[in-house]
Parts: C-alpha cells; sequence; structure tokens
C-alpha cells in the first residue's frame, strides 16, 4: 500500500488538551524536524506507519499492534530501536493505556486518532501496588533504618543470607585468582557504572562525588586496559564527576555514547557523528534516541511541575532521559509521586518508565540499553570479533543488568553486581560497595603490571 503522508510543519495538538499532547509514532514536526515534510511511504506487508521523525519511519506490527520498530528512511532498515514493550515492559499501570491508531496517516495529518485499550480497574490496582512496593524496598535509607531496629541475633541473620547469597555471586575479591586465571593473557575491557559503583549512594544527587583515591584507581586501570563508564546521568555530568580524559563515556544509559572513531560511519541504521572531545582528539558521537530530545525536554518541564508541591521530589535532567528522585520525599508522599509521573506520562507512549535506587528514570521507549553500549562500544574499540577479549561489567543497578545479561548470554566475559544485599541478578561476581569496587580495581591494575 502507498500512503502519502506529511507533517504541516506543526506538532499536532492533542484534541481538546491545551498542551502539546504526543503520541506514540508523533514526534515533533517543528524545528530539527521542520525539514521532514511529506514522505512517500510504501508500508511493508506487516508493518503500519504511525508517523515519522527527520530520519525515522515509526511503526508498529500490523497484526499485533504490540511491536514498535523504526525504520531509517534513508537506509530502509530496521533501526536499533525496536521495542517491543509498549505494552508489555515495566510500564506502570497507568502507561499501560496502550493506544490503537485506528487508522493510517493521512495528508497532512501525523498521525490520525488513537483509541485506549482500557485495562480492567483491579489489574491496575495491583500494577500500582506493584509499583509502589517498588519504591518502598530498593532503599539504603530503609536498610539504614532497619539496622537500628535489628538486634544481634537479626544482623547475624541478615550476614547469614548474604553469605548464603555469596555461593550463587561470589566476591570478585576473594575469586580474584579464579578471575585473572581466566583472564590469562586475553585482553579486558573494562565497563563501570557510576552512581552506586564509583560512587557511595547520597541523598543528593549533585554531592555524588568520586573520592580521589577512587579516581586514581580508574585512572590507573585505564592506562592499563580499554575502560569505559555507562551511566544513566548525562555524559557531561559524569564526565564532571569522574574528570578523566582516558576514558569513554557513554551517557543517559547507554543513549549517548561518546567512543573512539569507528572504521563505519553508521551503526545499526544509526548515524554516528564525528566530533573532538575536550582535549581535541576526534571522537565518534552515537545519540540513537536524538530524535526524542524536544519530547524529553518538555517531559522534563511537565514533570517538574506536576511534582514540584511534593517536599523533597527531585527532578534530574539526564539529557536523553530524565530522572524523578524521591530519597528525600516522605514515604507517605510516594503515591503521590507515582501518581503525578504516571499522569505525566499518560501523554507520552513514546517514553517509558523504569524504577532505580529511589527514583523514577523516564526514557524513550527504544530497544538501546547499557547492554547495547557495551555491544557498540567493544565493536567501536575493535574488541568485539576477538576470542581473547574478556569484557567485565561492574555496576549496582536494575540497568546494570541489560549489560551483566549480554555479557552472560555471548559467554565472554561477566557482569560483576555491587550489592551489599542479597539480589538476584545476571551477574556473576559481587562487590559489596564502591570501597570494595576500589580495591578490585587496584588488584586488577597490580596483577596487570606484574604479569607482564
Ligand atoms: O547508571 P547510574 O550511573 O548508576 O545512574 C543511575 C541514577 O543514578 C543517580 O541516582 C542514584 O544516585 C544518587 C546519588 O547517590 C541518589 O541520590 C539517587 O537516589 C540514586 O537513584 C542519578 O542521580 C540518576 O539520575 C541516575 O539515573
Amino acid at each position: 500500500m502507498n500512503e502519502q503522508v506529511g507533517c504541516g510543519g506543526e506538532r499536532r495538538r492533542r484534541g481538546g488538551v491545551g498542551g502539546g499532547g504526543w503520541r506514540c509514532g508523533i514526534l515533533p514536526c517543528e524545528g530539527p524536524y521542520a525539514g521532514a515534510g511529506s514522505v512517500q511511504l510504501a508500508s511493508a506487508g506487516s508493518s503500519r506507519l504511525m508517523g515519522w521523525t527527520r530520519h525515522m519511519h515509526i511503526c508498529s506490527d500490523k497484526k499485533t499492534l504490540k511491536r514498535w520498530f523504526f525504520i531509517d528512511k534513508r537506509t530502509g532498515l530496521n533501526s536499533p530501536v525496536i521495542a517491543d514493550h509498549l505494552p508489555t515492559l515495566a510500564l506502570p499501570a497507568a502507561v499501560m493505556t496502550f493506544t490503537t491508531p485506528t487508522s493510517f496517516p493521512s495528508p497532512g495529518l501525523c498521525l490520525n486518532t488513537t483509541k485506549k485499550i482500557p485495562l480492567p480497574g483491579k489489574i491496575e490496582e495491583v500494577r500500582a501496588t506493584g509499583w509502589l512496593d517498588l519504591m518502598m524496598a530498593a532503599s539504603p535509607t530503609r536498610r539504614r533504618q532497619i539496622k537500628d531496629v535489628v538486634n544481634d541475633t537479626q544482623a547475624d541473620d541478615l550476614d547469614l543470607q548474604y553469605r548464603n547469597w555469596m555461593v550463587d555471586y561470589p566476591s570478585a575479591l576473594t575469586s580474584f585468582e579464579a578471575i585473572t586465571d581466566l583472564a590469562g593473557s586475553k585482553r579486558l575491557a573494562l565497563f563501570l557504572d557510576y552512581d552506586g559503583t564509583l560512587s557511595p549512594i547520597v541523598d543528593n544527587p549533585e554531592n555524588a562525588l568520586m573520592s580521589d583515591e577512587m579516581r586514581a584507581a580508574v585512572r590507573h586501570v585505564a592506562s592499563l586496559f580499554p575502560t569505559a563508564i555507562i551511566s544513566g546521568r548525562s555524559r557531561d555530568k559524569v564526565f564532571d564527576f569522574v574528570k578523566l580524559n582516558e576514558l569513554h563515556y557513554a551517557g543517559s544509559h547507554g543513549m549517548d555514547i561518546m567512543g573512539p572513531v569507528r572504521k563505519t560511519a553508521d551503526s545499526n541504521g544509526v548515524e554516528c557523528i564525528r566530533s573532538t572531545d575536550s582535549k581535541g582528539k576526534e571522537v565518534n558521537l552515537f545519540q540513537p534516541a536524538s530524535e526524542f530530545l524536544p519530547m524529553i525536554s518538555e517531559v522534563y518541564k511537565k514533570l517538574g511541575e506536576s511534582v514540584k508541591d511534593i517536599n523533597g521530589a527531585r527532578m534530574e535532567d539526564n539529557k536523553f532521559c530524565v530522572s524523578v528522585h524521591y530519597r528525600n520525599v516522605a514515604e507517605d508522599d510516594y503515591k503521590k509521586v507515582f501518581q503525578r509521573v504516571t499522569a505525566v506520562l499518560e501523554d507520552y507512549p513514546c517514553l517509558r518508565l523504569t524504577h532505580g535506587r529511589k527514583v523514577f528514570e523516564v526514557r524513550p521507549v527504544i530497544d538501546w540499553n547499557k547492554g547495547k553500549a557495551v555491544e557498540f562500544l567493544l565493536e567501536s574499540l575493535g574488541l568485539n570479533e576477538s576470542e581473547d577479549v574478556l569484557p567485565i561489567y561492574v555496576g549496582d543497578d536494575r540497568t546494570d543488568e541489560d549489560a551483566f545479561k549480554v555479557l552472560k548470554a555471548s559467554n565472554r566475559g561477566f557482569g560483576i553486581l555491587v550489592s551489599s544485599i542479597p539480589k538476584e541478578s545476571d551477574a556473576f561476581y559481587s562487590l559489596r560497595d564502591p570501597a570494595e569496587v576500589m580495591e578490585f580495581l587496584r588488584k586488577l591494575a597490580a596483577w596487570k603490571e606484574q604479569s607482564t
């Protein structure tokens, strides 16, 4: 089927709603997208056009309307941003109102009407409760409280639980010899998360500074092995914390990678931009979610407005994603935070909500994560094809699990989970806290120096 579609140069406003509303597949047709104009589209048999951006067609699977993917207009290739998640991923109930287009885009329209499939009220309630449980549970603050009230026997029990857990997730320090045996003469590549891994978790995200000792340890390993930091923060911010030029940086959960110049300019249908780093060295910038920037900055403002009266709630602009922190919010107000965030997201089915350590993270529904960033960086570093490379990823958060999974699945390297409580993980080893991470990095550097 051929369909003539066009943007008309203005963002479609959501019927009846004052503010600019977004539908999945509708990205702004103004500003950077003004050139999009109309596109002649031959819809592939199994897909359905939902809208377009400057470089991408946004489609859903025609049959199920569940699988969302993006097609690069120039190459016709599927972009790496394939999203199965829309109806199924960790979206809260309020965001689960999956929008179903009732017709194809027609001339002059970005996208036609959409219809919400309501979920039974009970399910919504259960889902919301699930999120609230998560909000209560994931918290050092809570552990601290527990620690204050437990007696010695209970403390022993907790310790025993942790030691039992370590049977499955041995300490990377006590297993250090096993790790170096495995490494043998292989080339190590190190991937490090930032918050909770290189810096301790603190109440104010602006104060999550890395110690000078940790910086020295990271600098040392980076002089011996290719090393990258992959963080949920914006790339600039994480660089401001780390301040080391010897590393590669991926911010926004891997959606903003500054890496070495690749042999190929293009990756998975998404362009890399040649740039220079602060030292004037040529680098590659890879930003698979750049089309979402206007939407992200819009939602950042709206979320900020919606939680501004909640004491302790704090917003953080992570460039391609947004964090809504509730670490300093009273537990009684958690529900309010959750409800406000999900209410705003109802208008943004192209964005999804994930949950970290006392933080909600809002990001584009694209199939890109820290695991993909690891693969991308390995390739950029020329290390992906080689059997004699051992990638190690150290991280503490849910989002790091994507990277652990990638390493586990490829059976090449392994993840190290930083946690002081037992947790299910795809990591192989564990470390208790950033202090142990530093010790591990120092040991790695010493081993390398003495073995060469
Ligand atoms: O991938 P990461 O580098 O681990 O980033 C994930 C989030 O980390 C930060 O928040 C966490 O650390 C803060 C400082 O210790 C703490 O206050 C907050 O409660 C934690 O969730 C960062 O501020 C977020 O934007 C990142 O998404």
